[in-house]
């Protein structure tokens, strides 16, 4: 049986990952992968009501924060861990990473307190260390902040966090870095501000780098 993969895409919002996160499950597929497309918050019936609450309902840093690592327990139990077991690709459109992007640099809450969260979130109650699962590959797609808002506004309707104001996406953006530059091994940045050709182009080459696909995957 292959050897469960699992793949992480994160940026701000209006990044592109949604745009290409398609593009790498059908070369994965054209590989012969079984691939299973998911993203946070959401991926389960529980986990996707969470989401349209934390998208859409006013609440405070706090309660946001464990909305969203109740969403992302949910999805690691239903979801996520049994398809690695079963030896299929994951390939999930933001996972821990936003956190500490999102509610650490973002919101301003502790790091150190994220990271307690993140143990009782994925290992549970017993917190067994051994049980914490990082992502095989994180896919940055890294663009200005800027950038990413002119394609936003051009393109829907803001959510809670979409109307968040420039300041708080800068920080975001940091919080990103941050989080790359603490796992280089894990994080392959793209420039999320190229064509989109080239974007799809870059995303497929890091990928077969690491032999995951065959080097003209397209
Ligand atoms: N390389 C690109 N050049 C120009 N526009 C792009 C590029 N990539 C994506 N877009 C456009 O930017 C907008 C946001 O793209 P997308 O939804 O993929 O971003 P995202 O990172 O998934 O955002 P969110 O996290 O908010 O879902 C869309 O309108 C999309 O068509
Ligand atoms: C996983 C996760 C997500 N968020 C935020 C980031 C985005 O603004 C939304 C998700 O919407 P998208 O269109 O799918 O990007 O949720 C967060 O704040 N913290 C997280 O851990």
């Amino acid at each position: 049986m292959m050897q469960g993969l699992f793949i992480t895409f994160e940026g701000i919002d209006g990044a592109g990952k949604s745009s290409h996160i398609d593009t790498l499950a059908q070369a994965l597929r054209a590989a012969g992968r079984t691939v299973t497309l998911t993203r946070e918050p959401g991926g389960t019936p529980l986990a996707e009501k969470l989401r349209a609450l934390l998208l859409h309902e006013a609440m405070d840093a706090l309660t946001e924060t464990l909305l969203v690592f109740a969403a992302r327990r949910d999805h690691l139990l239903r979801v996520i861990e049994p398809a690695l077991a079963r030896g299929e690709v994951v390939l999930c459109d933001r996972f821990t990473d936003a956190t500490f992007a999102y509610q650490g640099a973002g919101r301003g809450f502790d790091l150190s307190v994220l990271s307690y969260m993140e143990r009782l979130a994925q290992t549970g109650i017993g917190l067994q260390p051994d049980l914490m699962l990082n992502p095989d590959l994180t896919l940055w797609f890294d663009v200005p902040p800027e950038v990413a808002a002119e394609r936003l506004a051009q393109a829907r309707a803001p959510d809670r966090f979409e109307a968040e104001p420039a300041a708080f996406f800068a920080r975001v953006a940091r919080g990103y870095a941050d989080r790359a530059a603490a796992a280089p091994g894990r994080f392959a940045r793209i420039d999320g501000a190229q064509a989109r050709e080239r974007v799809a182009a870059q995303m497929l080459a890091m990928v077969a780098a690491r032999g995951w696909l065959p080097e003209d995957a397209q």
